[in-house]
């Protein structure tokens, strides 16, 4: 063990973790997932010609705000995730950063992005962008210890944002906005329920009420699947029924594709509710968000 005074490189290494860690607090792979969401539905929103500060104010004030509700999401769980293979590692609970700076950090990224989006895009994605974090951090959060429609409410909180997108560069909420919100709705229970199934024994471990947990047989995970996946396939398909000009066929074939490839594997979890099926269930979800989502840019339906 080293006594002495820390050397440049020790103390630049030290930051460099520092630093990580903290970014590894605002769970990038998800948010950026998130953003790319948010892009689109701007992108949708204001008929393929967006005004492209506000898309791009809109996705940085997003940003914020999501990685401040993330943030604090891990102040509220440490417990649990100490008890979580998963999440034993993450930075709160392994020690490397503490539960009272973590949450000044998440404080500053929520008010700098609730202003930001204020100051930029308005106040209505700013109190969608309030409400989410509500949802995600003070109702989401703890409901994940008492029941497992926990789900359901974060699912919404997932979702919201694609209207914060909207909302900044459209005021107007129509059967499109409603229907990219359902998309996102949706897409998250197949998308969860293949995790809550592999992960089931460290959701237990963590005290966590999850389908998956309280079904050990995981017939209710299943079925939370393959009925997500049906409206999900639903839902995918309304932006194509322009009612100003002619339906678009090419964009609601291939949404008829990329549904039932996701029904297809949800279904195929149900049946099998094994370590496989449950894997490539989560990697179709993966995929298929962001090129349905594309579909909407690369094939625009007459807003
Ligand atoms: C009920 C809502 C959701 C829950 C409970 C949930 C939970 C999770 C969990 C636990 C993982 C980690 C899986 C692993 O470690 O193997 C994960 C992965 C992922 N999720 Fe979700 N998620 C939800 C919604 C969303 C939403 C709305 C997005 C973005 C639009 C998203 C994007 C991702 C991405 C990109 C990954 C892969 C990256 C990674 O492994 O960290 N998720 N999700
Ligand atoms: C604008 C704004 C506030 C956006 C926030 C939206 C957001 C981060 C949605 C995430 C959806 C969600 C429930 C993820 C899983 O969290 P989890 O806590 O179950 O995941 P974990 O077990 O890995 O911690």
């Amino acid at each position: 063990m080293s006594t002495g005074p820390a050397t440049l490189t020790e103390r630049r290494s030290g930051m460099k973790q520092q630093l990580s860690d903290y970014l590894e607090l605002t769970k990038p792979k998800i948010a950026l997932l998130l953003l790319v969401c948010v892009a689109i539905a701007g992108f949708y929103a204001s008929g393929g010609q967006p005004d492209i500060f506000r898309l791009v104010n809109v996705i940085i004030g997003t940003a914020l705000v999501a990685a401040s509700s993330c943030v604090w999401n891990q102040c509220l769980e440490v417990n649990a995730d100490r008890r979580m293979a998963r999440t034993s590692r993450r930075p709160i609970p392994s020690g490397r950063l503490s539960r009272y700076g973590s949450a000044v950090f998440g404080t500053m990224l929520g008010s700098v992005g609730v202003a930001y989006l204020l100051a930029t895009v308005g106040w209505m994605p700013a109190l969608i962008g309030v409400l989410t974090w509500v949802l995600y951090v003070c109702i989401y959060t703890p409901m994940k210890q008492w029941t497992p429609w926990n789900t359901t409410v974060g699912a919404i909180a997932g979702a919201l944002p694609m209207l914060m997108g909207w909302l900044a560069v459209n005021p107007t909420l129509d059967i499109k906005a409603i229907s990219l919100f359902a998309i996102l709705f949706f897409w998250q229970f197949p998308h969860f329920m293949a995790i809550a199934w592999l992960y089931r024994e460290d959701y237990e471990k963590g005290g966590m009420q999850m389908w998956s947990v309280v079904d050990r047989s995981g017939t209710k995970a299943g079925l939370q699947a393959v009925s997500g996946a049906m409206a999900l396939l639903l839902a995918s398909v309304v932006p194509g029924l322009s009612y100003i000009a002619m339906p678009n066929i090419t964009y609601m074939l291939l949404s008829l594709f990329g549904g039932t490839i996701m029904l297809i594997a949800s279904l195929r979890f149900f049946t099998s509710r094994d370590e496989r099926t449950a894997r490539q269930l989560l990697f179709a979800s993966l995929f298929y968000l962001p090129i349905q989502l594309g579909l909407l840019v690369i094939l625009p339906s007459g807003v």
